[in-house]
């Protein structure tokens, strides 16, 4: 099980802070969805140069046109990209396409999909990489966790799945527990007074050293 530090601040300063603050501790960046947003492709090359023993993913959660974004942030250097699992599924196929002929990874995020493990069957078919299971910070707010999804969509589909979604030390055994290949973690670390300790004490919980 790999840790991924989710980055959803908003300025390039931050984002290296954070991530020269964990990365003993952290397998994965994730340039997170607001980031990328606010600072563009520029940070995608910036960290590919500056933390290259890192796996980077760069949460685009893509909507349309899947192959023309993926293929961008491939070749700035990211290793895995998102798309919407909402999104048309030639979408989902063009990010497929794309990350096979760059020789990297898709991950289809299942954030709002009605039926996950339908689509989770359909996209590994397709050639996805990774699943994720996925409770965004709106529905977090709204009292979500993705502990159940997780719990049904492992126990019906093998596929890699990635679990993101207010995970924290309080939740985390339960995660653990079920054995995703990455557990994403985002403000039980960056929004901490001590990333460093966070980071650090939630990759013992992982990887239990
Ligand atoms: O993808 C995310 C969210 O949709 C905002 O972009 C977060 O990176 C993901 O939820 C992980 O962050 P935490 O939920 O704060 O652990």
């Amino acid at each position: 099980m790999k840790l991924q530090l989710a980055i959803d601040v908003l300025t390039t300063d931050e984002a290296f802070a954070l991530v020269q603050e964990t990365r003993k501790y952290i397998d994965i960046i994730e340039i997170g969805t607001p980031l990328i947003k606010h600072e563009g492709i520029k940070l995608v090359k910036s960290m590919r140069t500056l933390f290259p023993e890192k796996t980077l993913l760069v949460d685009l959660k893509t909507m349309d046109v899947g192959e023309y974004e993926a293929n961008y942030c491939f070749e700035a250097g990211a290793d895995i990209v998102t798309v919407l699992g909402v999104a048309d599924i030639n979408t989902i196929k063009g990010t497929i396409k794309s990350a096979k002929k760059h020789g990297k990874k898709a991950l289809v995020d299942m954030i709002n999909v009605p039926n996950k493990t339908a689509l989770a069957k359909k996209v590994n078919k397709l050639g996805a990489d990774f699943v994720g299971i996925h409770s965004g910070i709106d529905q977090q707010n709204a009292g979500q966790s993705p502990l159940s999804d997780l719990k049904e969509v492992s126990k019906n589909v093998k596929i890699p799945l990635a679990v993101a979604g207010g995970i924290n030390l309080d939740t985390i055994d339960d995660i653990v527990k079920l054995k995703p290949e990455i557990i994403v973690v985002g403000g039980a670390i960056t929004g901490t007074k001590d990333p460093k300790k966070a980071a650090k004490a939630i990759a013992k919980r992982i990887k239990g050293k």
